[in-house]
């Protein structure tokens, strides 16, 4: 089976990433890691850069890694020496060849660019280092030009040529043709460096794969310059999971290196980046977690699992979720629902979701408690038709409320020093019909942060005789909530009198 070797640039180009800067002690843990992960070779960083840069690549470099450690430079005497300075096992140049880049930035001709690229790669040979050469802006070279120098430069010894996308203009099919044609000429490896300006860096390096390179330069989680570069997660598993290319990437430490990454950095990593979001593997709509509970591969890829990757397959609640992802997330809690209370739990969730309401399973264990210790229809002596709460800064707190008490219709209204307080004044008045009711405990908890949290209402409620029941509401209102526990407890306690006076 074929082999690609995976080049990671996290510690240079990653770290080029507009705002990212990784301290000395960040940089060892991240090589380490990389270590860990199986990357073939690591680019430690470009050690002219800066004091501090020199010594995090020469630091790295005596590590005593598995990887091979590459140091970047330019084609100037004091960055290589530099580079091989740093001890690093591969010096990788670079040198602009592009007819833009050529007038406006490095001012001379390609045949001085040329000599100037052999002679380079003769000193670090000479220097018994592995090197690699970079035609920087490769594709917006002239194909000749292109061939002419990584012909040079394979002629004096280079051990790999890199072919950089250096501003991610290439797409799929011209990538390929490219590498194909360079293949055709050349005998020394192909490695590609892909930058995601179109969002193609994946899909370039995946057909230069096809083509024939070797090697894939990649970022963990594709941080780099401007729009990235190609993630290594989302291009090993394309190779692995599509193409049964291999790596020497361990795959199941994908998701720890990229949340170290995503933690050293600061660029978080969005739920819905392939392999690693958050969301990679997670399922919410009714009609994809009813076939994934059966067999995962019914709404997955199949040829990649979560725990490939080191991640975990969830099967998530909201307003697209279906019965049979709520009852089993409600039976993996240990609740036993029956269909009618099952449909009075999904009633509350697709309410909650419609009203644009993130539901969590803590959210829904909440619904569901309040729904599992409700009374029958029939056992309720009263039943809430409908609340109208007024508050404002201008008027008092005022609530009305329409209910049916023992089979009778009443409408009640009160005030409070507040909207849940006017709220329960006028269920007080309800049951004022049939018992004197207190309300000896009152406590609202936020179920989760945010001002859409779902709010959880804990009362306790005692009757005239001292008999008193605790029960709870939930809801994203907290006034209607309030009144959900307050009525259920003395539902329960009409209940329980009722009772007692036929015993
Ligand atoms: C596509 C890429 O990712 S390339 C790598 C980019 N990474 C970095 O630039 C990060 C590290 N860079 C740095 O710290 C600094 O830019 C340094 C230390 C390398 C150079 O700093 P300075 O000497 O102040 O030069 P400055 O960055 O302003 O300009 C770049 C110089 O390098 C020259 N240059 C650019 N690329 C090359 C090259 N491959 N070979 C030789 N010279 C080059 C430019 O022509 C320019 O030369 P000039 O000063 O004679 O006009
Ligand atoms: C140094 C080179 C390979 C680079 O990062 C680029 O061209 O994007
Ligand atoms: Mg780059």
């Amino acid at each position: 089976m074929r082999t690609v070797s995976v080049f990671d640039t996290t510690l240079r180009d990653g770290e080029q990433t507009p705002g990212v800067a990784f301290p000395l002690n960040y940089k060892i843990q991240i090589a380490k890691q990389l270590d860990k992960l199986g990357v073939d070779v690591i680019e430690a960083g470009f050690p002219a850069a800066s004091k501090g840069e020199f010594e995090a690549v020469k630091t790295i470099a005596n590590l005593g890694l598995s990887s091979k450690i590459c140091a970047l430079a330019r084609i100037v005497k004091y960055d290589i020496d530099a580079a091989l300075d740093s001890e690093a096992d591969m010096v990788h140049i670079f040198i602009s060849t592009s007819k833009i880049q050529i007038e406006h930035t490095i001012q001379k001709s390609r045949e001085e660019i040329v000599r100037l690229a052999v002679d380079a790669v003769e000193y670090i040979k000479d220097h018994g280092r592995i090197c690699m050469f970079s035609a920087m802006d490769a594709t917006r070279t002239e194909i000749d030009y292109l061939k002419q120098i990584y012909k040079a430069v394979e002629d004096a010894g280079v051990d790999i040529i890199n072919v950089p996308d250096t501003v991610g203009v290439a797409t799929p099919f011209k990538f390929y043709d490219l590498i194909k044609e360079l293949r055709e000429h050349l005998n020394v490896p192909i490695d590609v460096h892909c930058h995601n300006d179109f969002g193609l860096a994946v899909a370039n390096t995946y057909a230069a794969v096809l083509a024939g390179a070797d090697e894939v330069q990649v970022t963990v989680n594709g941080i780099g310059e401007r729009a990235g570069n190609a993630a290594l997660e989302e291009v090993v598993m394309t190779l692995h999971g599509l193409e049964g290319i291999k790596t020497n990437i361990k795959t199941e430490y994908l998701v720890e290196t990229s949340k170290l990454i995503e933690r050293f950095s600061g660029i978080k990593v969005p739920p819905n980046k392939p392999i690693v979001g958050a969301n990679a593997f997670s399922h919410e709509s009714g009609i994809h977690a009813h076939g994934v509970l059966k067999d995962a591969r019914t709404f997955e890829p199949g040829v990649i699992t979560p725990e490939m990757v080191g991640h975990k397959r969830r099967i998530v609640i909201g307003k697209h979720a279906g019965r049979h992802q709520i009852k089993k997330i409600l039976e993996d809690a240990g609740y036993q629902v029956d269909e009618e209370r099952l449909t009075k739990i999904m009633e509350k969730v697709k309410e909650l979701g419609d009203k644009g309401k993130k539901v969590t399973d803590l959210d829904l264990f909440a619904i569901a408690e309040v729904v599992l210790g409700e009374l029958k229809k029939e056992e309720k002596a009263i039943l809430v038709d409908e609340v109208t709460v007024l508050t404002g800064n201008r008027i008092t707190p005022t609530a009305v409320i329409n209910a049916e008490v023992e089979g009778k219709k009443k409408v009640t209204s009160a005030i409070g020093v507040g909207p849940v307080d006017a709220a329960l004044n006028a269920v007080k008045e309800l049951a004022g019909e049939s018992m004197r009711i207190k309300l000896t405990e009152f406590r609202m908890d936020a179920i989760t942060g945010g001002s859409d949290a779902l709010a959880e209402v804990y009362v306790t409620v005692e009757d005239d005789e001292g008999n008193s029941f605790t029960a709870r509401g939930a809801g994203a209102d907290i006034v209607m909530a309030s009144i959900e526990a307050v009525i259920h407890a003395v539902n329960y306690l009409m209940l329980m009198k009722k009772k007692k006076k036929h015993d």
